[in-house]
């Protein structure tokens, strides 16, 4: 797979890259573009490489077989400290017995800075990160996302060329790793270096990347911006990861009415007209993927099926006219989520989930008509699992 930026722009280039244990490879001919001063994240599931493909990029790991290149060096056989990279760990990794400004100051005292310079790198870094009342602290007095900020800060004071991220907020609680994560965005469009930032948190990956690697079994399965990656997932596992609350996979064929393409399943039909892509022939086995916030579940008027009165609002309702009583669903669990609510529907035999307004005025056991906005949902092939 070669996935290219502007090659004079590139900043990391991996190449055909093989990393394999003896006879275990974990990566396989990957080749990655990154451009000078993007925000890339490496996204997955535990186990998917995305931490080996980090390590490879900063020379922890010796590849099998392959490139590295960074700022137009073959850097594949160059030591870490020689890349021109900044490394910060999940583990702060930070020398407990010195001081924050000992931390900062210790990589630089070995590369025998001069003391002026490291000052005013320290003092900069301290800056940039608001840590100048920590300084003369150890760690040990320090809260975990203070120690994060240091542990970012030993990076910053290398003045390097790309930052590698590694998981960096997963110990920390979720209210400092909301808080934190925003930094790292407000740094990065300080600092416009290049990042590569490891973690299997959608969230992170979708408020914080400029691209999205998304990783499963060594392969990158889809390497786009977050909002083609949530809009247009390349495939089933893509879908299916990235999403919270996830989208909701129905199973059906193709069918026809009227001259328009539907999906049909269990009795009810979706009209396809609105769908933008390619809708398959009529009689495909398909997947219909939905997120909940495009669907909308409506009451039922007296004397119609389903009418997609599209009470939920969301933009979904109107969209999709599903015909008389051809998406009537029933509601079976009701999860109020403060701002909104996630309506469990069964509709046409199978789960289905819809956003709705906190105050929508359903109950479980009620029927629903429901309104499905297409020209947001994704087709799937049932067996490649490519999205159409
Ligand atoms: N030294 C090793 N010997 C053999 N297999 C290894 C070794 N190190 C890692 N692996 C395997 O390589 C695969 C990828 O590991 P890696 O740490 O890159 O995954 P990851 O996506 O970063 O997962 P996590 O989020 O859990 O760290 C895993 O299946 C792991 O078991």
């Amino acid at each position: 797979m070669n996935q290219m930026t502007n090659p004079a722009a590139t900043s990391v280039a991996v190449k055909d890259l093989r990393l394999a244990y003896g006879s275990l490879t974990i990566l396989d001919d990957l080749s990655l573009d990154i451009g000078e001063g993007e925000f890339i994240v490496l996204l997955g599931p535990s186990g998917c490489g995305k931490s080996t493909l980090l390590n490879c990029i900063a020379g922890l790991l010796d590849i099998t077989d392959g490139q590295i290149w960074i700022k137009g060096r073959n850097v594949t056989w160059e030591e870490p400290k020689d890349r021109g990279i900044g490394m910060v760990f999940q583990s702060y990794a930070l020398y407990p017995q010195m001081t924050v400004r000992g931390n900062l100051a210790f990589g630089l005292k070995n590369a025998g800075l001069p003391r002026g310079e490291i000052d005013k790198r320290i003092a900069r870094a301290a800056e940039i990160l608001q840590i100048q009342p920590l300084l003369d602290r150890k760690p040990a007095a320090l809260s975990g996302g203070q120690r994060q900020r240091v542990a970012i800060g030993r990076a910053l004071v290398r003045d390097v060329d790309v930052f590698l991220f590694d998981e960096p907020l997963s110990n920390l609680d979720a209210k400092l790793r909301s808080e934190l994560r925003v930094e790292i965005k407000r740094l990065h469009q300080q600092l416009r270096n290049t990042m590569i930032y490891v973690t299997h948190d959608q969230i992170e990956a979708l408020t914080l990347a400029d691209r999205i690697a998304v990783m499963r079994g060594g392969i990158i399965q889809q390497l786009a911006d977050p909002k083609t990656i949530y809009n247009k997932p390349a495939n089933l596992f893509v879908a299916g990861f990235i999403g919270s609350p996830a989208m909701t996979f129905l199973k059906g064929q193709i069918g026809e009415r009227d001259g328009v393409r539907t999906f049909e399943a269990g009795g009810s039909t979706i009209a396809l007209d609105q769908y933008r892509g390619e809708v398959p022939a009529r009689g495909t086995a398909v997947i219909l993927g939905v997120r909940p916030e495009h669907v909308a579940a409506g009451h039922v008027a007296a004397g119609h099926g389903a009418a997609g009165h599209g009470a939920a609002g969301h933009g979904a309702a109107g969209h999709g006219a599903t015909g008389a009583g051809g998406a009537a669903a029933k509601v079976e669990i009701d999860e109020p989520m403060g701002s909104d609510s996630l309506l469990w529907l069964r509709f046409a035999g199978q789960a289905l989930s819809a956003r709705a307004p906190a105050e929508h005025g359903f109950k479980a056991g009620d029927a629903v008509s429901l309104g499905f906005d297409i020209s947001k949902a994704s087709l799937f092939d049932t067996e490649t699992e490519q999205r159409l």
